[in-house]
């Protein structure tokens, strides 16, 4: 157990029915004894008056105590709920440092319990995620990471790589029996399952994340072909200026909404054309610039007239693109959807709204959510991207040396760093800057 006690507001300052000053550490029951005059009966709601030193009246409340281990730090945990007014809660929250507690960190109960053995790191990140949630799919996910639904994806895996080494190490005991790895063939079968799980991991993860931080979207295209109209539509607001007149747009308009839960980052831009204006070719400039932050690009032309296919280079490699052909009232044709290119194509009106259905689902696609096992995603991020990246490669790498009879100590060697790296996500692993950078991002009393 850490030596000092920790204390802080655990509730947010301001006005509320109830606030709860939360400490943690090996004097919560001392402290408990000196502002109530007796330690409550482990984990039961105890009614008292909080006293100061001079065991004068701060507030009545009610007390709860969690001896250590059975505590969400794993230490001592003693909570006093007092009345939800700042200068009351202070007050208590003053005598809790004076009784010998210091002032905690952000995200230090979290850390507490995380070194503790409460949570693994991916569940600590999950109790930040779920306060931060700003939908209720985004709550749903983070909860999923908290009772463990990730985690647990991430040991099966590693059982499975340690099975793996174990086989391959076994061949680096028995150095005179000779076995070649490459003659074993449940190692190389084996390989290739793992890495399938890795592979399908990182998509779900990156699906994850993109219901962390949104997705991106970035409305691009000709002048005058309806983006701002799309924009206005999905916001379900008149955000921006529409008119016949091409040209229309020019600064970048950002307006964030959410489909099915799904966090969106809308971004309209000035429709893209060689032009004399300073003012237009600036805005074309920064329509560009747009598009290579986007997720998505919902690239906009107009079902009357020509798509210009040289806008494609407009728009970064690699980045998705919906291809949105608006307008189709004036052809009489009712939405659909079909694929050209390699892409979807999306035929709609934004003018009366038919085929924005079709739309929204094609942007649900993009972080997974209309995929057939919807208990497959969870929350995750860019942290966690990054090594199951660096997972993939080195068994990538272990798979290559095996293929090419390289020795077992090389297989074995890109084996154990992956396992490694894996550990990285759960923080079996850790190191203590990664450590600090997790919890510094929680809030206070976390
Ligand atoms: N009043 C209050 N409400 C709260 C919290 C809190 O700390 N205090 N939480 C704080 O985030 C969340 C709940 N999380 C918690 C997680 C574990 C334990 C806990 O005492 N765990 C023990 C005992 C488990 C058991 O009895 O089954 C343990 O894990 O050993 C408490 C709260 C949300 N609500
Ligand atoms: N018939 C029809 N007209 C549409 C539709 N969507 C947009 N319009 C019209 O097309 C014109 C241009 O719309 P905007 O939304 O301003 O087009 P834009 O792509 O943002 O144009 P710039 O900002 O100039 O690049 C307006 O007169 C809209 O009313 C549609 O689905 N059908
Ligand atoms: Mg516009």
């Amino acid at each position: 157990m850490t030596g000092d006690t920790i204390a802080a507001l655990a509730t947010p300052t301001g006005l509320g029915g109830v606030g709860i000053v939360r400490i943690s550490g090996p004097q919560a029951a001392a402290i408990a004894h000196a502002m109530l005059g007796r330690v409550p009966e482990p984990r039961y709601a105890a009614f008292g008056v909080f006293r100061d030193n001079a065991g004068t009246f701060i507030d009545e409340g009610l007390a709860l105590y969690f001896p250590a281990p059975r505590s969400f730090t794993g230490e001592d945990v003693l909570e006093l709920q007092g009345h939800g007014g700042p200068v009351v809660l202070d007050l208590i929250l003053r005598r809790c440092l004076e009784l010998g507690a210091r002032l905690a960190r952000p995200g230090e109960f979290s850390e507490r319990a995380f070194l503790n053995g409460k949570l693994d790191l991916i569940q600590a990140e999950a109790v930040a995620d779920l306060i931060e949630s700003s939908t209720a799919l985004a709550v749903r996910l983070a909860g999923r990471n908290l009772q463990g639904v990730f985690s647990r994806r991430i040991d099966e895996l590693v059982e499975q790589l340690i099975q793996i080494r174990l086989h391959v190490e076994a061949t680096l005991d028995f150095p005179d029996e000779d076995i070649d790895l490459a003659d074993e063939p449940t190692i190389a079968t084996d390989l290739a399952a793992t890495l399938a799980r890795v592979h399908q991991l990182l998509t779900d993860a990156h699906h994850g994340q993109i219901i962390r931080e949104g997705l991106a979207v970035v409305i691009a295209g000709a002048p005058n072909v309806g983006k701002s109209s799309l924009l206005n539509a999905l916001c379900g607001t008149e955000a921006a200026i529409v008119t016949d007149i091409p040209g229309t747009t020019r600064d970048l308009l950002k307006f964030d909404i959410q489909v099915d839960g799904l966090p969106i980052r809308l971004v309209d831009t000035a429709g893209l054309r060689h032009t004399q204006d300073p003012i237009e070719q600036e805005g074309v400039r920064r329509a560009h610039a747009a598009a290579h932050e986007a997720d998505v690009v919902l690239w906009v032309y107009a079902a009357d007239s020509e798509c210009d296919e040289a806008l494609r280079d407009s728009f970064p490699a690699g980045c998705p693109i919906i291809r949105v052909r608006n307008k189709i009232d004036l052809l009489n044709e009712t939405a659909h959807w079909i694929e050209r290119d390699g892409e979807v194509e999306i035929a709609l009106s934004v003018a009366n709204g038919n085929g924005l259905e079709l739309l929204k689902t094609q942007l649900k696609a993009q972080a997974g959510l209309n995929a057939a096992h919807p208990e497959g995603i969870f929350m995750a991020r860019r942290r966690h991207l990054d090594a199951l990246e660096r997972t993939r490669i080195h068994l990538q790498a272990a798979t290559t040396h095996l293929e090419h009879r390289c020795g077992a100590e090389l297989v074995a060697e890109e084996l154990q760093l992956a396992q490694r790296t894996l550990g990285e996500i759960t923080g079996e692993f850790t190191t203590e800057d990664l450590l600090g950078r997790i919890f510094a991002d929680f809030c206070l009393g976390k």
